[in-house]
């Protein structure tokens, strides 16, 4: 698949010393939606705000769209539409104003018929009358997704698109960048929810620390870490693991009557069957069994303490 952004060797120290990226790597192909997925501070928006041109690397090189970002700043900045994490708006000005006004710094000509679509897409046309500082926080949000687009971008980059946004809003973003993407818009966005991530993205990188541990498809990387829960509910409660269990790693939960058995579901030998022998044998009768896949929070959860483990 073609990249339509490169980065190399990417690094922000910033003037307090602090090391907000190591070394990253990271090529985005054209058209996908990417989440990169970290937890507060990891330097997500440091990452994003290099490649939008806001803050300085320190050292490294990012290409987007055939331009480089320091050396053909203008070309590569008109490629590409941010959504920031804070809410920087215009009080007084119109929606319609501040979409339009947005187009033209970016030497757009104008293009009313354009710019009705973007607002319509985000249902804010009736809105585009007015005052900024009149609309409430959701539809705030909407105007800075309109600022964005306003320029027609082919790169989207979106940081913390849902952060403290009602459910309803975000169900509408998920739409909203499903459609851009059909349009062939490659969307980038940061996010600390895994929901948001499962949900969206074709990949996922994940950022700690400021270095990317991370790269990978998310149907992969559910496939590859992905571990399963078996649950048995037990006829009787167990006081305690028998010794004759001793062999499968086991969780006795709620009082005993739930046993809980995690198991690579792509080895060849998971174990289920042997257990469910073992249990026959030692009369440990259940009445009701479940699987559960792991979610991409249980990975994360799984690396994030893999790597404290590591540094520790
Ligand atoms: N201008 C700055 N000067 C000094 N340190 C900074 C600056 N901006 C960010 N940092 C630090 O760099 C690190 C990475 O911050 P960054 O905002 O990139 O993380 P993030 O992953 O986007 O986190 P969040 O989810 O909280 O936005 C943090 O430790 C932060 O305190």
């Amino acid at each position: 698949m073609q990249p339509v952004i490169t980065i190399e060797g990417l690094t922000k120290t910033y003037k307090s010393g602090l090391q907000a990226l190591k070394p990253v790597d990271l090529t985005i192909r054209k058209g996908e939606i990417f989440a990169l997925l970290g937890p507060n501070g990891a330097g997500k928006t440091t990452l994003i705000s290099i490649v939008c041109g806001i803050v300085t690397p320190t050292s490294g090189r990012v290409v987007a769209d055939g331009h480089d970002i320091q050396a053909d700043y203008r070309r590569a900045r008109m490629k590409i539409g941010l959504v920031p994490q804070e809410l920087t708006t215009d009080a007084f000005e119109t929606v319609w104003a501040t979409v339009n006004f947005s187009r033209g710094l970016f030497g757009r000509p104008p293009n009313a018929a354009y710019v009705e679509q973007v607002l319509r897409d985000l249902s804010l046309w009736d809105k585009k009358d007015a005052k900024i500082m009149t609309l409430s926080g959701g539809m705030k949000r909407r105007v800075l997704i309109a600022k964005a687009l306003s320029h027609e971008p082919d790169i989207l980059f979106l940081d913390e698109p849902t952060a403290g946004v009602d459910v309803e809003l975000r169900k509408d973003m998920w739409a909203m960048v499903r459609r851009l993407r059909e349009r062939g818009v490659t969307i980038i966005l940061t996010t600390h929810y895994i929901e948001e991530a499962e949900e969206m993205a074709d990949r996922v990188g994940v950022i700690l620390k400021g270095e990317l541990i991370l790269v990978e498809d998310k149907a992969e990387l559910m496939k590859k870490l992905g571990k399963k829960t078996l649950t048995l509910h037990l006829q009787e409660p167990l006081a305690a693991l028998p010794p004759e269990l001793g062999e499968w790693s086991l969780e006795l939960r709620d009082g005993g009557e739930a046993l809980d058995y995690v198991f690579d579901s792509n080895a060849d030998r998971t174990g289920v069957p042997s257990l469910l022998r073992r249990l026959s044998d030692l009369g440990i009768g259940f009445k009701d069994l479940s699987t559960r896949q792991s979610s991409l929070e249980d990975i994360f959860v799984g690396l994030v303490h893999g790597s404290q483990a590591e540094a520790a």
